[in-house]
């Protein structure tokens, strides 16, 4: 409630209504990544932790001497009441004030003090007190009767203090409670700081610094230091005091001074003051009159509630810094921090004008944004959605402070109060301010070495500052032979023991080297945290190459069967094509008789192609028994006839051009009788196929077109045609190849039968002219010279008409057509049929991208290798 957050109802659930959620990965993705972890090699983490990198180098007890971590430690609050009547204690013997006959001579002295004095005893305070102590750590505070009637105020209790003195209570008995435990942190190395708050006049300065007659916890805690050095004779540390004050003058703004003996005017830079010296002390009392000498030159005033009142903030420092044999000890070094606040003033209480009330304003705000600092810090503490608020940029102190008010170092807090009725706003006014921060926690206080920023900028100033006065001596001279005796005494001491000096030396190397230490390590744990991200953009990167990798693949392996199914439909198109353009060479050879060993070789092997597809579609035809036994017998007979064939087909291509054209128009004549036969008879039937075939050749372009197609589109049927042409060829020709032994087993009745059948045939055949006529092959050179004969007459267009060319229609021939074409130009290039096929070979050119005459140099070409071929033929 305090922090006006709503209360939640005990039984109420709260649900977010858009929680965060992540990303889920795909199915794939996941595998993916399960693959891919196993792939690639984790990450030396282990082997990186292993490392010399500390987490932490307060565990390196090599190098954790001059920091140190606390433990849970709640701020401090002390309460002291001061007496209602300082007379009438000082009558009454104050236990503190033990050298009361020198009541004289309190220090620090105020010239004014009687003036004062005087002025304030004109009216008479009533001797009530409006603060009523309940034990050690609570009071009760009652409004006056006046307030109380007017205002309703009612009695307020505060509670918590770590100790509450009365107004008996000594200077001593405050230190002991309060400041000695602090004193023994600093000797043993914590820092601390002890701070004062209270209204103007309640006895900050009092308790800070005291009298010469009553010492305050500065002159005390000083004592205490050295009369434990001095006990421990172990042990030789060293201890540098400095002392300064903000102040801000007639309001201009805030100022900070050097309180020390040639102390100025001070700079504060990234909360670190320049300029600022440090004095090195040995002794209690060269230290406290080092502190006197401070304190007579503090801003001081008279107002109408304290006739010494302080006008500035001072503070003051003692450090500690161990020699070079307690470098590897935590108690090396320490802060000890004293400040003495300007209390709080109010305008009709003090009576403030001009400077003063400036000077009130600066002290009220300065004490306002110290105030808000710790409250800021007891709030981020209690609640830590709640920002730490930056009060401390508001005023120099804070800004000095700032790690105290952040909660970063110990810190204790003296309240003082008065306890007349006449301040009772001012005492409750404080006391409810100050509640809150005895809730104010130090967690994991880290204890800064002698090497921070602010430590080692005055350690610089003042060795600077020391190498100044022996280096320019007569500087010193101006400020008068006593501060010059002086400064060399005080400054001879560290430069006569060389052992400290290296001892600094020492220790700046080590805080040089912890501060390299814990760069490496937060720039390890930075590299460790990009190496993670970038893994994991690599583990995604890698699921999605993995993903299309495999989609890579499928398309791969459907590319494969595609083209599978691609190559087995080609090849079984490319069968038949192949099987249609054999049978046509068979054909061709077979007519035109082509007698090379490469022509006849390929000859022979179609020539067996058909035989056993011959006897195939016998088999399949459903011979009868007797006539399947005998077939592979006829089939040799057609081999060996087929030969006679070839040569009776030579002789007739041996027959001169009239010759030709007559075989040619008999051909056609019989294809034009056939057609009207009856295709019953299968024998005649495939004798007309087969001359439609011879036909085929002298045939113009759209006859082979239209021949070409009929062999695609009935591949078998030409098979069974072409092996009943030869069949009947054979039969037709006179058998003059002895048949193998082995095959002239079989029976000659069957030869016999079909030799009936055959008969017909050779009637067909006998229309070949000069099939009877069969030259010997041997003649190979009558045969050359017939073949010259043909290409001079072929070559001279005026002997026959004929080789006059057509302008040929352009059309597009299939393969086998062209093969046919050039081998017909072969053996009729002088016969007008030899004009058709050109024609027909310059129609495939029809789109011109070449031209006719290219295609008939090219024709040409081809016939002259034919005829070379021609020329080594063996017959
Ligand atoms: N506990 C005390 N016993 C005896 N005298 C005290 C005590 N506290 C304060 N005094 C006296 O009261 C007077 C005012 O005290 P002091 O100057 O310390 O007040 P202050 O809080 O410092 O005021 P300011 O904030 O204006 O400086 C001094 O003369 C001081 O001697």
């Amino acid at each position: 409630m305090e922090d006006g957050s709503p209360v939640q109802c005990p039984n109420t659930v709260t649900v977010r209504r858009n929680p965060h959620r992540r990303a889920r990965a795909t199915p794939a993705a996941k595998a993916a990544e399960s693959n891919l972890t196993s792939a690639i090699s984790s990450f030396p983490l282990q082997e990186i932790l292993a490392m010399d990198v500390p987490q932490n180098p307060k565990d390196n007890s090599s190098a954790s001497s001059s920091v140190q971590t606390s433990l849970s430690e709640n701020l401090k609050v002390y309460l002291r009441v001061r007496p209602l009547q300082l007379k009438n204690l000082k009558k009454s013997g104050n236990p503190g004030d033990q050298n009361s006959s020198r009541s004289g001579h309190v220090w620090p002295q105020n010239p004014q003090k009687k003036k004062a004095a005087k002025e304030k005893n004109v009216k008479k305070k009533s001797n009530e007190a409006c603060i009523t102590i309940n034990d050690d750590h609570s009071v009760t505070v009652c409004p006056p009767m006046a307030l109380q009637e007017t205002r309703r105020s009612k009695s307020e209790v505060y509670e918590g203090f770590s100790h509450v003195f009365s107004m008996e209570s000594s200077q001593d008995e405050v230190y002991e409670r309060m400041v000695s435990p602090l004193v023994e942190d600093f000797l043993k190395g914590k820092s601390g700081m002890l701070t004062a708050l209270g209204p103007s006049g309640s006895g900050k300065t009092h308790t800070i610094f005291g009298s010469p007659r009553v010492p305050g916890m500065v002159p005390l805690a000083l004592q205490h230091i050295f009369r434990t050095e001095s006990s421990d004779s172990k042990t030789s540390r060293s201890y540098y005091l400095s002392i300064f004050e903000i102040y801000s003058e007639k309001g201009k703004g805030e100022k900070m001074y050097d309180l020390s003996a040639d102390g100025g005017e001070l700079t504060m830079q990234q909360f670190t003051i320049k300029g600022l010296k440090e004095v090195l002390i040995s002794k209690a009392g060269e230290a406290e009159s080092l502190v006197a000498c401070a304190m007579t030159k503090r801003a001081t005033a008279i107002t109408n509630a304290n006739s010494t009142s302080s006008r500035s903030q001072c503070i003051i420092n003692v450090r500690r810094v161990a020699n070079q044999d307690e470098v590897e000890d935590a108690s090396n070094c320490a802060i000890l921090t004293i400040a003495d606040l300007a209390g709080a003033e109010k305008e009709k209480r003090t009576g403030n004008q001009g400077t003063r009330l400036l000077e009130a304003n600066f002290i009220n705000n300065t004490s306002m944004v110290f105030g808000l600092c710790l409250r800021s810090l007891f709030e981020h503490q209690r609640n830590p959605k709640k920002p730490l608020q930056k009060h401390f940029q508001n005023s120099l102190l804070t800004k000095y402070l700032r790690d105290y008010l952040e909660g970063k170092k110990r810190m204790t807090l003296i309240l003082t109060v008065k306890a007349g009725e006449e301040d009772y706003l001012d005492t409750t006014f404080l006391l409810r301010q100050a509640s809150p921060y005895m809730k104010i926690k130090f967690n994991n206080v880290v204890e800064p070495s002698n090497t921070n920023k602010r430590q080692l900028q005055t350690l610089c100033t003042f060795e600077e500052q020391k190498r100044t006065k022996y280096s320019v001596p007569e500087a010193c001279v101006n400020e008068g032979k006593r501060h010059h005796k002086e400064d060399l005494l005080a400054h001879e001491e560290p430069s006569g023991h060389p052992k400290g000096t290296a001892t600094e030396s020492s220790r700046t190397e080590l805080a040089g080297i912890e501060r390299n230490h814990l760069i490496l390590q937060n720039f390890s744990q930075a590299i460790w945290k990009t190496l993670k991200q970038y893994r994991d953009k690599l583990k995604s990167a890698e699921n999605e190459n993995q993903i299309l990798r495999e989609e890579i693949r499928q398309e791969k392996m459907r590319y494969f069967e595609l083209e599978k199914q691609w190559q087995s439909t080609r090849c079984s198109t490319c069968s038949k094509k192949d099987c249609a353009e054999a049978d046509s060479s068979v054909e061709v050879a077979s007519n035109f008789e082509l007698n090379s060993d490469l022509e006849e070789h390929r000859f022979n092997n179609s020539h067996k192609i058909i035989v056993n597809s011959f006897i195939k579609v016998k088999e399949s035809e459903g011979k009868s028994p007797e006539r399947r036994g005998s077939s592979l017998y006829e089939d040799i007979n057609c081999c060996s006839k087929l030969d006679e064939v070839k040569e009776a087909h030579t002789d007739s291509i041996d027959e001169t051009t009239p010759r030709n054209k007559c075989n040619t128009a008999k051909k056609l004549t019989y294809v034009e009788a056939d057609d009207s036969c009856p295709t019953t008879n299968p024998i005649a039937f495939s004798t007309q196929q087969s001359h439609k075939l011879v036909k085929h050749d002298s045939c113009s372009s759209v006859e082979l077109d239209k021949l070409s197609e009929q062999e695609e589109s009935t591949s078998v049927e030409s098979h069974l045609q072409i092996g009943s042409n030869i069949h009947c060829d054979a039969h037709a020709c006179e058998t003059q190849l002895v048949p193998d032994t082995s095959l002239n087993q079989s029976t000659s009745e069957e030869s016999d039968r079909d030799s009936g059948a055959l008969n017909e045939d050779q009637e067909l055949l006998g229309e070949f002219p000069d099939s009877q006529h069969v030259p010997p092959t041997e003649d190979v050179e009558s045969y050359q010279e017939q073949e010259h004969k043909k290409d001079v007459h072929c070559s001279d267009p005026s002997t026959d008409n004929s080789c006059k060319l057509e302008k040929p229609k352009r059309r597009l021939l299939p393969a086998s057509s062209t093969l046919l074409r050039d081998f017909s130009n072969m053996h009729v290039e002088d016969d007008i049929e030899a004009s058709k096929v050109l024609f027909a070979y310059q129609q495939v050119n029809r789109n011109g991208k070449k031209s006719a005459k290219g295609e008939k140099l090219r024709t040409q070409g081809n016939i002259s290798l034919i005829r070379m071929l021609k020329s080594n033929l063996r017959f």
